[in-house]
């Protein structure tokens, strides 16, 4: 694929549930390489647009069929050729894994499929198998194979989610609050895995609240406020006092050091 293709457009993107728009005209576009992080508050439609990007939801269409959403250049995909480009690790799929009582190895496996289970039509091969264990390996996860998914801790279970969604090596990762539930520990290391895999060309695609989170490789800055787009450019200028106050609705202070950066409610 030519590396010019954005890996994303979204034009004028509304998703409405119950008269309410959930997502209200949004438009976006981020070029592959484009580290990019998405911030807003609680409610502001993050985990939405990860939705519509995985195709899980679906917008209003326009009046002259043009498309809304447009991922590597394509409006149409199946789900497990979409998968293979962009791995994703949503909110919701913890809670769905934990029903199927699956083993974490089988859990990462069935990311090849875009499936939950691991079903007969499923064939596994080596070179799946030895990809699956190698993604467990990258999040510390290895020894967790052959445990139920439905008994693992929050962090142990994320682990096993984001080794699912690297199995493929995907050329983009959408990561929806992935940190959420890491010790201090496993959510530093983990960064440092995701500051690895930029720098190894994974475009990422980091949903958050938290500005410490936005690892220097990232660049981007979109954010999102009661579904609209609130502003969005480089990090410089969106990742300051009162860009981080207006967003948030709250003094905050932000420091940087090496790359990091802090917030501090006032
Ligand atoms: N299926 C639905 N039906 C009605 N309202 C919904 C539905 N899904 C989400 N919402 C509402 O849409 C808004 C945006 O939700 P969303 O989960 O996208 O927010 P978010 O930015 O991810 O928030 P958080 O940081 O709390 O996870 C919220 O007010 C939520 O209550």
């Amino acid at each position: 694929m030519d590396i010019r293709t954005p890996l994303l457009v979204v034009d004028r993107a509304t998703v409405r549930r119950d008269d309410r728009a959930l997502l209200d005209d949004i438009s976006l576009a981020i070029a592959q390489g484009q580290h990019t992080a998405i911030l807003g508050p609680n409610g502001s439609g993050k985990s939405t647009l990860v939705k519509l990007i995985e195709r899980r939801i679906y917008p209003l269409v326009h009046d002259d069929g043009s498309p809304v959403l447009r991922v590597f250049g394509r409006e149409r995909w199946s789900v497990a050729e979409l998968r293979a480009l962009l791995g994703v690790v949503s909110s919701d799929l913890r809670r769905e894994f934990e029903a199927t009582h699956e083993t974490a190895l089988n859990a990462v496996l069935s990311g090849y499929f875009a499936a939950l289970t691991l079903g007969l039509d499923h064939a596994v091969d080596a070179a799946m198998r030895e990809c699956a264990m190698q993604a467990l390996d990258r999040v510390q996860a290895r020894h967790l194979a052959d445990r139920d998914v439905a008994t693992l801790s929050t962090g142990e279970a994320r682990r096993v989610l984001i080794a699912r969604a690297l199995a493929h090596s995907p050329r983009a990762l959408l990561l929806d609050e992935p940190c959420a539930g890491l010790d201090p520990g496993t959510r530093r290391r983990f960064l440092d895995l995701l500051r690895q895999l930029a720098r190894e060309g994974t475009t990422l695609l980091l949903v958050t609240h938290h500005v410490e989170e936005i690892v220097p490789e990232i660049g981007h800055v979109v954010m999102l406020r009661d579904g609209r787009l609130f502003d969005e450019g480089p990090k410089a200028r969106l990742i300051a006092d009162e860009r981080l106050s207006a967003l948030f609705g709250w003094p905050t202070r932000v420091d940087e050091a090496d790359g990091f950066y802090g917030a501090r409610l006032r």
